[in-house]
This record gives structure tokens, sequence and C-alpha cells, in this order.
């Protein structure tokens, strides 16, 4: 007689359709992944995949959805509708829950979540527990991964007698020591000072890409997911608004929240004044004078638009040497080090910031904005978000 499936036990997943990548690619794949809370869809119905060493950030302000999601994929939490898969097993659906444990993933945080009263070497040993390997040959593997993390010497410590920067380096090796499926982080530098997180960013990279490790990090800082991200999925209200390569979210958002959300200098309102050219770029007028926008063009001509302007897209000329640019005048100026960011204010009183300059312009002085029309994204003044 069969065995009834236990808890936790799992279920392969189905099998593809001739267009998606074969199943061996993909580490973790959600598909209608849905989690309510009463009245509140906190994800809503979620497709997603991750590709076998794919490092995929989703980025989200507060409230998204972005830890809900990650918590259903650990399994500590369970979806409302749905299912998970991680590599070719189903974990999680209607009627199957994986326990955590069983997963084979591992979870970092931005509360360490070390033991306190036990070595940072019996820290990382314990993630390979369940491995069952040899005493020794846990400690050699243990020790190797503190040594790539720097932080071998620091081995016999406990974790309060370490840095900030130290435990969350100890949490990572520990993470990553058991060689996880998806290593699963919840914005794992956001206790730290800047540039403690930019080291550690860099670390975190390096060591996911030498490990083949397939990650999953969620933030809400947008440097950090295009520093990090093979693939950046941003969260809106619970909903995947886009995934897509970092270059395409930055190049072409697909929506104003999108393109906000990932930094934009300001908004200017007009109307489209003409037909698309090859390039799929396309005259819009504005009070402040014509500009060319990229995007689909909303039809008819004369269709209101709003225009979002990322600051790498606008730039600084004198007025009096070139009259090409909307006329602005500068509110205000901050040193950055290789240039300066600049504060203007078009003729109809809209305001760009961070509009970058090599030369320091002064305070009200008369200048033109130049726009890179890559960069400047028209979408109906009528989108809803
Ligand atoms: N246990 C819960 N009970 C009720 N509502 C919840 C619960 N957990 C989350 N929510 C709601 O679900 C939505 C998504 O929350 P979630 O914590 O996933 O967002 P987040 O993107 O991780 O936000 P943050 O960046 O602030 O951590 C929010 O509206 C939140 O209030």
């Amino acid at each position: 007689m069969q065995a009834r499936p236990t808890e936790a036990e799992s279920r392969p997943a189905p099998a593809t359709s001739p267009d998606s990548p074969p199943p061996s690619s993909s580490a973790l794949q959600l598909t209608g992944l849905t989690r309510r809370f009463g009245h509140v869809t906190a994800l809503d119905g979620i497709d997603l995949t991750v590709n076998a060493g794919q490092f995929m950030v989703l980025l989200g302000p507060s409230g998204s959805g972005k830890t809900t999601l990650l918590k259903l994929v650990a399994g500590i939490d369970r979806a409302s509708a749905g299912s998970i898969a991680i590599g070719t097993r189903i974990v999680a659906d209607q009627r199957l829950h994986v326990a955590p444990e069983r997963r084979g993933l591992a979870m970092v945080f931005q509360q360490y979540a070390l033991w306190p009263q036990v070595s940072v070497l019996a820290n990382v040993v314990y993630a390979l527990d369940r491995l069952h390997l040899p005493r020794q040959e846990s400690r050699r593997r243990a020790l190797a991964m503190l040594d790539r993390v720097g932080l071998v010497r620091l081995a016999n410590r406990r974790p309060p007698e370490l840095s900030g920067g130290e435990q969350q380096r100890v949490a990572l090796a520990r993470a990553l020591v058991a060689r996880p499926a998806v290593l699963l982080c919840d914005e794992p530098l956001s206790n730290l000072d800047a540039d403690l997180r930019e080291r550690l960013r860099a670390e975190i990279a390096t060591l996911a890409r030498e490990n083949d490790t397939t990650v999953v990090y969620i933030t809400h800082d947008q440097v950090e997911a295009f520093a990090l991200a093979d693939r950046i999925g941003v969260l809106q209200d619970g909903r995947l608004v886009q995934c897509d390569l970092p270059e395409s979210v930055y190049h072409a958002p697909a929506t104003p929240f999108v393109a906000r959300f990932t930094g934009v200098a300001g908004e200017l309102h007009g109307r489209v004044a003409g037909r698309p050219d090859s390039a799929g770029r396309f005259l819009v007028d504005t009070p402040n004078g014509p500009l060319a926008a990229s995007g689909p063009a909303p039809e008819p001509l004369g269709s209101a638009v709003t225009v979002l302007v990322r600051p790498a897209a606008a730039r600084l000329v004198p007025s009096v040497d070139d009259d090409s640019g909307l006329l602005s005048r500068v509110r205000d100026v901050a040193y950055r080090g290789h240039g300066y960011d600049h504060l203007v204010e078009l003729a109809d009183g809209t305001l760009l910031t961070g509009v970058f300059a090599e030369q320091r312009y002064q305070r009200s002085e008369e200048v033109r904005v130049r726009l890179d029309p890559s960069g400047s994204f028209a979408y109906r003044a009528d989108a809803s978000a």
C-alpha cells in the first residue's frame, strides 16, 4: 500500500510550457501567489520565475508585500492561493505545506539572528547540522566560509563582541555554508552605516556569484537594487508591476510608479505634438517649450501626457551660449565631489531636482535644461500610477 503524502513531502512541479525555460534552470517558481489578511490583500496573484544562479531583487515601498512574499517562500506563512516550487518540487500549494527546514533555503535578515551565547564558529557549524557531516568536516567547512568573509580570526568570539557589519558577515557565512538552493535576504544591510553597507553589498554579490547561489533579495532602496540585481521585480500594492533586467527597468519603466520609485528629477505636463519616429520618440508640447520623449505615444495627437525625467537625462547648459533646451532658473546647488547637483525651476514653476553639471551655476542664474529623450518617459496623463 502506498503511503499518503505527509506535510513534509513535496510533489514534482508541473511540466512547463514549450516556451518556458527547462525546469532544471528554474530555482524558484511562484504561480498566482496570493496572501490575504482579512480585507487586506498583501500579495495579489504573483507569477515569478527565478532562474538558478540568478540574483533577483524585489523592490517596493513599505507595505508593498515584500516581507509577506519572503515569508511564504520560506514557509513561515501560508498562502491564501497559488503555489511555490523550489527547483522541480512543489513546496506549497492549497494542499501541501513543506516545513521551512525542509525547503533547502537559508535566510539573512536585517537583525542578524545569531546565537549570542555561543562562538561565531559554532553559529556557522550549526547550519551544517542537517547534513550530518563528520564533526571535523563541518568545522573545516565553517572555517573556510568564515575565511571567505574575512572573519576566521574572530571564530572564537561570541556575536555580541562583534560590530554590526561583522555580525552580518557571520550571518552571511552561516547562510551560505550549507549551499542552500535559494538564499532569501530581507533588507540585510539596512542596519549598517552607508560606507559599510556599500562594502558588504559588493561582498554579498561576489559571494553569491562565486557560489552560484540563487538569491531573492528584498529592499526598498533602488540604489541597492540596481547595484545587486540580475533581475529586478517591482512590487506595488501586492502586485508585481515589472520584472526585468535592471537596464530595462531604468530605461523603459513600465508605469509611472516604476519610474518614480526608481528615481526621477521631476515631472512635466504637456500634449502629444508629433508621431513617434523609428526610435519611438515623439514631440511633446509643454508650457516650457517642446521636448522629445520616449514611450508608447498615446493617441490621438493632442492627448495629455506626463513626462517623467531621470536625473541623468537632464543637463544644464548656460542660457547665453545655447538656445536649445528649456529656459529655467537655478534655485539651489549642492556640491557632489565630481560636480554639482542643481535644483532648477522651469518657466511654469515645475521643479527638477538633482540636475547635474560639472560646473557650479549660481542661485538665481538663468540657465537652460537639456533633456535626453531616452530618459524622458511620457505616459498618458490619466495613467493611474
Ligand atoms: N499579519 C498581518 N496582518 C494583517 N496585515 C498584514 C500582516 N502582515 C502584513 N500585513 C499587511 O500586508 C501588506 C504588506 O506587508 P509587508 O510587510 O509584506 O510589506 P513590506 O513591503 O515588506 O513593507 P516594509 O518594507 O515596511 O517591511 C501591508 O499592508 C501590511 O499592513
